[in-house]
């Protein structure tokens, strides 16, 4: 009965997204979201506010019946500087007030679960993220896209798994969801080893990257075109596959078949199913699909 509730709640406010300190969201198409990191005056490092708002904002996209496929940017200079610096020494700070080395971990282990549950947003996002990074992507950056379901960038885009450099292993994310991205593991502890820059031709050479653009006008212009293409689609299609990819990549393919026959076994009884199949067989009449 309360998540009954709760469902029918978070689908009743779907239609007013939150505004943000940190996080611009607009829909510049139809069933279309951008969301853009929006600390440019601090290269959108990520201080505790901006953690906190990408998960609430990707949890809402993902409630919401008018978004279908998203495109994530950052403004300004960078797309983002990673963790932000400053905010990590008042954790540091906050520390030093507590004695006992278990209470020191419980405060650390709260915040950690909180950065990787904010990350992991973007996956429990049923609607495909498309990251479309420009110039540094640093740390908690290559996290975030590492996340996304594809990456686009402009040839000025660089990244580094920085962690390295600053005392600690990547904890929310690169080392579960990069090395799926690459292929080579050799290529990935070498990088993630050393923190070196890899700039957009290696990114677009390993395939962590599709697509790279001269400018970021252009960048943003292909990310929303195909963010559009996306969204013409069948929700409980394109939907059910990215639910059915990210379950796949750490399911046997036994059990990967067994979850999307379990999702389609539904799905094909949907209209959208029919109003595909009546679109294309109607040659030129797009099909139009109802709200999910
Ligand atoms: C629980 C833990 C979960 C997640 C952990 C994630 C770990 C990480 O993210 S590791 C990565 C941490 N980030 C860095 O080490 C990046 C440091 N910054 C840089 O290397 C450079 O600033 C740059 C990103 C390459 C950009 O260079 P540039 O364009 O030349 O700008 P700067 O002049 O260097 O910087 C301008 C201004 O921004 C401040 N700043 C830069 N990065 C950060 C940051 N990460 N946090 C806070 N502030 C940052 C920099 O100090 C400058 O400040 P001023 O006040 O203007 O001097």
């Amino acid at each position: 009965m309360f998540n009954l509730t709760r469902t029918i709640i978070s689908r009743q406010s779907s239609r007013m997204l939150s505004t943000f300190e940190t996080l611009k969201v607009s829909t510049p198409k139809a069933f279309v979201a951008h969301v853009e990191l929006n600390r440019p005056d601090r290269l959108n490092a990520l201080n505790y506010t901006l953690w906190h708002e990408i998960g609430q904002c990707f949890d809402e996209l993902n409630a919401s019946e008018d978004v279908r496929s998203i495109v994530l940017t950052g403004a300004g200079k960078h797309f983002t500087a990673g963790i932000d610096l400053m905010d990590m020494l008042q954790v540091g700070q906050k520390l030093a007030g507590v004695t006992d080395v278990s209470r020191k971990a419980k405060i650390m282990e709260e915040l950690i679960v909180h950065h990787q549950n904010s990350i992991s947003s973007l996956e429990r996002c049923v609607k495909p993220v498309i990251a479309a990074t420009h110039s540094a992507v640093v740390g908690a950056g290559v996290d975030i896209v590492s996340t996304a379901d594809i990456r686009y960038c402009t040839k000025d885009c660089w990244f580094s798994i920085k962690e390295v450099d600053i005392g600690m292993a990547a904890d929310v994310g690169t080392l579960q969801r990069f090395p799926k991205a690459i292929g080579s593991q050799s290529l990935v502890r070498e990088l993630c080893f050393t923190g070196r820059k890899f700039k957009s031709d290696e990114a677009l050479r390993w395939g962590f990257v599709t697509r790279v653009f001269d400018t970021k006008e252009e960048l943003v212009e292909a990310s929303l075109k195909l963010a559009e293409e996306i969204a013409s689609k069948s929700p409980v299609a394109v939907q059910g596959t990215k639910k059915n990819l990210v379950y796949s990549l750490d399911h046997t393919n036994q059990e990967g078949l067994d979850h999307i026959m379990e999702i389609n076994r539904m799905n094909l009884q949907s209209e959208d199913f029919v109003n595909a199949v009546m679109a294309g067989q109607s040659k030129g009449e797009a099909a139009v699909f109802s709200k999910l």
